[in-house]
């Protein structure tokens, strides 16, 4: 049974994320989605609590029609010592064989420490961006909606994310 490691802070999961989730289960039997970050929200560049996250990266697999039962999604907040952090997350979640990932300090650590490391292609990488995401939200441009699968923007609405993100992005 071979488990893959996948992180990334989800602010929020994009049709980017689903890709590259879909083409890591092609390689692999299970994944762990770990949710990185944890102890951030309310800030510009993490607006999302983990357990929204959490959330709504369910709510994007479900509309994706991806099987659930192969995946795990484990909240891991930051650690203040990169050399040590792959070691931290064996101590957190459960063993994987290889970790896929495009972020470079990411690929660095885990290359560093013994783990194979492959990168997933680039999905519109432009379009399907979380900073971009961020960007149109504060731009009042609604086209953002079409980067994320339905049931998160529905889910941003209930939580009122856009208005979050606005009203955090004021100076007094
Ligand atoms: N469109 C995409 N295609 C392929 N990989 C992606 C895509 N978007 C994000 N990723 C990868 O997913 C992982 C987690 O990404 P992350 O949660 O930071 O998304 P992001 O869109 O890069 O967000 P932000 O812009 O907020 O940093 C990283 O390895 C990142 O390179
Ligand atoms: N020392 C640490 O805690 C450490 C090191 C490298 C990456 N990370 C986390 O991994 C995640 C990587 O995801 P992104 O690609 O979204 O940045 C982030 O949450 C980042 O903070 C944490």
């Amino acid at each position: 049974m071979k488990r893959g490691l996948f992180v990334g802070r989800f602010q929020p999961p994009h049709w980017g994320h689903i890709e590259v989730i879909k083409w890591c289960l092609d390689r692999v039997d299970e994944l762990v989605v770990v949710v990185g970050s944890a102890q951030e929200s309310h800030t510009l560049r993490n607006p999302f609590t983990a357990g929204e996250r959490i959330e709504m990266l369910r709510l994007g697999l479900r509309d994706a029609g991806v099987d659930a039962s192969r995946i795990m999604i484990i909240p891991v907040p930051d650690i203040a010592m990169n050399h040590v952090w792959p070691r931290y997350l064996e101590l957190l979640l459960p063993r994987f064989h290889v970790v896929f990932t495009r972020n470079p300090l990411v690929e660095r650590l885990f290359t560093e420490y013994g783990y194979p490391v492959e990168a997933p292609p680039a999905f519109s990488r432009r379009e399907y961006s979380a900073t971009r995401i961020r960007e149109l939200m504060l731009m009042g441009d609604e086209s953002w909606r079409m980067l994320v699968p339905p049931s998160v923007a529905r889910f941003i609405d209930e939580v009122k994310g856009v208005e979050r993100l606005t009203t955090i992005s004021r100076r007094d």
